[in-house]
């Protein structure tokens, strides 16, 4: 691993409550799929192309992947994230520690809205209004949490609530508990993604998709893209590792909208596989949440800084090329 990236983790891992160390490492089941993520990449390599000059490649296709509750990792919280973009499109988790609206305003580059459908459409339709005003480019609604993931590292610990003076503040004021809401999570179809497409001229992806054929529906129902998630193994621990799920994917979109893939994502190399593989861009969840904890805006900029670095040497490599075909298996 890049030791900057190395030494923002082993930061992270030194400041953070042990407690909100486990709920941001932590995954579903036996985290056999936590693990797969990562080692996935590790399987596969690639076959440069010689003799083409610098090629075309341009841009660095890589956002931040929607994560809940920043403010375990940095007073700023979502903040601090938004600060460090500089162009890097952030999905901002409908559970997030600051208001969406103070996001946005405090965003160097475009933000995006993740949200949980909830079984009270009012609540959806209140979650969306605040997302257009703050002034959110797009919403990714995740589809892999019909229920909650298992986490047995927050069952040991006990970690059910956040601590005192912080709250998943899109929530507020939404007539729950001391109008607090909590986010449910629900079983949902393809109907209810059409009903939040007609109340929004918002582009509306979808984000947690792993079977071909969802993803020829989600295309069939208006998705303005997809992303290739297991939820960083945080939802069913049988699932295969992200990138292993990502070429029948982007076979069966076949060009109609984009995909989005993340979970494992650790590296320019990493992004560049994936991006090989079909992928328009790679999401970043755990190792944003490191450089956050670490060292606030800077450790988030310094995380972008060193993926984007990596990711244009090893397209210089390849000869200004990333396609299917240059991707190999190592064993
Ligand atoms: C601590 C944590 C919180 C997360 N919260 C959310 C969330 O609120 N909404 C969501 O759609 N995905 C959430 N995810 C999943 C990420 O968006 C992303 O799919 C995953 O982290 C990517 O894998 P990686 O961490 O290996 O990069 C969360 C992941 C982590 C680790
Ligand atoms: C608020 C949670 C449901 C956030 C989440 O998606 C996760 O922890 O994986």
């Amino acid at each position: 691993m890049n030791p900057v990236l190395a030494e923002l983790h082993e930061k992270a891992r030194a400041v953070l409550d042990p407690v909100h160390y486990d709920f941001f490492a932590g995954g579903a089941g036996d985290e056999i799929v936590l693990a797969r993520n990562e080692a996935a990449f590790r399987r596969l390599a690639l076959l440069p192309r010689v003799l083409r000059g610098k090629g075309i490649r341009a841009g660095f296709p890589v956002l931040i992947s929607p994560t809940a509750f920043h403010k375990l990792a940095h007073p700023d919280g979502e903040l601090a994230t938004a600060r460090a973009l500089d162009g890097t499109v952030l999905v901002s988790s409908m559970a997030s520690t600051v208001p969406i609206a103070d996001v946005v305003a405090a965003a160097s580059g475009p933000v995006w809205f993740q949200l949980y459908l909830q079984p009270d459409f009012a609540v959806t339709e209140a979650l969306v209004r605040r997302a257009e005003r703050a002034g959110c480019a797009a919403l990714v609604v995740t589809v892999d949490s019909p229920v909650f993931g298992r986490h047995r590292r927050d069952i040991e610990h006990g970690f059910h609530d956040l601590p005192a003076g912080l709250a998943a503040e899109n929530m507020r004021d939404l007539a729950g508990v001391n109008g607090l809401r909590r986010i449910e999570m629900s079983a949902f179809t393809w109907e209810d993604v059409e009903r939040l497409r007609s109340i929004t001229s918002l582009p509306v992806w979808l984000k947690g998709i792993l079977h071909p054929a969802d993803a020829v529906l989600a295309a069939g129902h208006g998705a303005a893209g997809i992303f290739v998630s297991n939820h960083g193994g945080r939802q069913l621990d049988l699932v295969p590792a992200a990138v292993e799920a990502l070429p029948a994917v982007v076979d069966a979109v076949a060009g109609r909208i984009p995909v989005v893939l993340d979970g494992g994502v650790r590296s320019g190399g990493d992004v560049a596989l994936a991006v090989a593989l079909g992928a328009s861009a790679a999401g970043l969840g755990r190792p944003v949440l490191w450089g956050l904890a670490a060292d606030g805006s800077h450790g988030v900029r310094r995380v972008l800084d060193v993926l984007r670095d990596e990711f244009e040497h090893v397209v210089a490599m390849c000869g200004g090329q990333l396609s299917r075909d240059m991707v190999v298996s190592r064993c």
